[in-house]
């Protein structure tokens, strides 16, 4: 179907659309690509290709049913992007869609139906626009799921590397447990090459590209906002997984990523909502129940904290001259793409939060290429570092840890006076400083003493505050399977 360029694009009306409909999915075995097609009623089209390239498509049954299955949920959860254009009040299936012909069984709707609203509920609130009453799905019916294809394990474990922290962490536990890892990325930005490169291991790519339809109506009026990003990245790197003779992926989502921002008109507001513990419950199950057996999809970092996670990587030094987690940098647009931290956004003052309990200012200052706790990159930088941990308002729309991780995290630098001495309860917490903390007297750090965290130190439930991020999370802990559980122990345990 040849992309429309329609007159209504020039200045796009999103209240204009009644449906959105998803068209079809084709995959071209010969290039390995997959074409996910989209509509707004007959009016404006969206085409988004997936493409693995340097990867021949599979000849056996099992793997070849898998990826046409995975394909099919890839187009459901990618039309998320276009659907936000509009928000049209009615979704439309044709026959060519999603991994059952224009059907939908009941635990397959209900993924979708909270992908569409509590995976949109950031874009809900910054367009204060109820999602939960746009996107009807249509029914579901009865016709179950057919044969699930059935995958032989291999012992392989994908591991999807995003270019920041935690990603090379997870790839740590997968190693530690003696998997055969391949790391994956969508994409090639800077950081994920050059951390794949650091870790020596294969590299196993997709390249994803957005319907080019989607600048031009941005540009004419459409409805933006954030949509659930990881549910599309985690469906590529399972299609990966299959192609690359995978039995598991393994992601990075941290227990931290449960946490919301807000809750708006009882609309739970939650930036990271597609990293979050609900999400990966509902789409294992429709995974592993109607589309694929024998793929393993989880995060092997659920259990831990953001806090524990940056204790992690605060001692994989290889990857300390490589990683970058600012979002700048991971722009579209090459125009708009920055090359490294930008030094002054909620993710960078919360990497340099996170990391400065563990690395001293001047391997922070190496890293960020300046001092965020010193006064350098504006006076933004004060109230940025107080809404991380929310002492002024709710904590931002990024991925930053829960806010009482950024509470102890600033303890943990700040110490009980000018000089830094240790806080109550802080020896408990395994690989804290014992002396004098080496930011005590940093200008932002010293402000922050004095207007928030001095009272603190002689509540006796502070202490044990300091020590809950560090704590494993048991249940998580007794959810993965046996060979995972001691290597998240050994990278991530006291
Ligand atoms: C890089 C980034 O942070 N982008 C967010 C930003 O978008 P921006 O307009 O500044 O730049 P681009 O990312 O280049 O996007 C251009 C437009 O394209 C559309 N679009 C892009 C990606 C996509 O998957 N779908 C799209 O429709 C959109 O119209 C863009 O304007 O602001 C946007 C609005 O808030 C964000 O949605 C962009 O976030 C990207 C989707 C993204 O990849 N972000 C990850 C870095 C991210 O935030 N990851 C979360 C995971 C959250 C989850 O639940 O999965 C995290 O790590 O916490
Ligand atoms: N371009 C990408 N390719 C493959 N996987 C990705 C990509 N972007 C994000 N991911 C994966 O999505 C999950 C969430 O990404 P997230 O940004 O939290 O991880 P990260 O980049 O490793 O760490 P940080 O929190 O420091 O940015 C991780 O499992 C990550 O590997």
């Amino acid at each position: 179907m040849p992309e429309t360029r329609p007159a209504a694009a020039a200045s796009f009306d999103p209240a204009a659309f009644a449906t959105f409909r998803f068209v079809d999915v084709a995959i071209d075995e010969a290039s390995a690509t997959v074409a996910l097609r989209y509509a707004l009623d007959d009016a404006v089209t969206f085409e988004e290709t997936v493409s693995f390239p340097d990867v021949a498509w599979p000849q056996d049954a099992e793997r070849r049913a898998a990826l046409r299955r995975l394909a099919g949920l890839l187009h459901l959860l990618a039309g998320v992007s276009y659907f936000k254009t509009a928000a049209p009040p009615t979704i439309v299936l044709e026959p060519g869609a999603g991994p059952f012909g224009g059907r939908l069984t009941p635990r397959l709707r209900a993924l979708l139906r909270d992908v569409y609203t509590l995976g949109l509920g950031e874009f809900a609130y910054v367009n204060r626009l109820d999602v939960r009453e746009r996107g009807a799905w249509p029914a579901a019916d009865d016709g179950g799921p057919g044969d699930v294809p059935r995958l032989a394990p291999t012992g392989r474990t994908l591991v999807p590397i995003g270019g920041g922290k935690d990603s090379v962490v997870a790839l740590e536990v997968v190693q530690r447990a003696g998997r055969d890892a391949v790391c994956f990325s969508v994409g090639t930005a800077g950081p994920i090459v050059a951390s794949i490169a650091a870790s020596g291991r294969p590299h196993a790519l997709a390249r994803r590209t957005l319907s080019p339809t989607i600048g031009e109506v941005n540009a004419n009026g459409a409805l933006n906002g954030h949509v659930p990003v990881t549910a599309i990245v985690s469906t590529i790197a399972l299609m990966a997984a299959v192609l690359h003779g995978a039995d598991a992926v393994a992601m990075a989502n941290e227990r931290s990523a449960s946490e919301g921002n807000l809750v708006w008109q009882g609309l739970e507001v939650n930036h990271q909502w597609s990293k979050g513990a609900a999400f990966e419950a509902a789409y294992r199950e429709v995974l592993g129940e109607e589309l694929v057996a024998g793929l393993d999809y989880r995060s092997v970092l659920r259990p831990a904290s953001e806090l524990a996670i940056a204790r992690a990587f605060s001692r994989l030094e290889r990857y300390h001259p490589v990683f970058t987690s600012c979002n700048a940098v991971f722009r579209l647009d090459p125009a708009r793409r920055r090359s490294n931290w930008c030094g002054d956004c909620p993710k960078c003052r919360f990497v340099f939060l996170a990391l400065a309990p563990w690395l001293d200012p001047p391997a922070l200052r190496a890293i960020f290429g300046a001092d965020l706790l010193d006064g350098e990159g504006g006076p933004a930088q004060d109230d940025g570092f107080a809404d991380l941990a929310g002492l002024r308002q709710h904590k931002p729309f990024e991925c930053v840890g829960e806010e009482a991780e950024s509470l102890a995290a600033m303890r943990l630098i700040a110490g009980t006076g000018p000089d830094g001495a240790p806080v109550p309860g802080q020896e408990a917490v395994s690989g804290a400083r014992s002396g004098p903390s080496p930011w005590a007297g940093h200008a932002v750090v010293a402000r922050l003493r004095e207007e928030h965290l001095a009272p603190l130190d002689a509540d006796p439930a502070q202490s044990a505050a300091l020590l809950a991020p560090f704590l494993l999370h048991a249940p998580a802990m007794a959810a993965l399977p046996d060979d995972l559980r001691p290597a998240v122990e050994a990278v991530l345990g006291a």
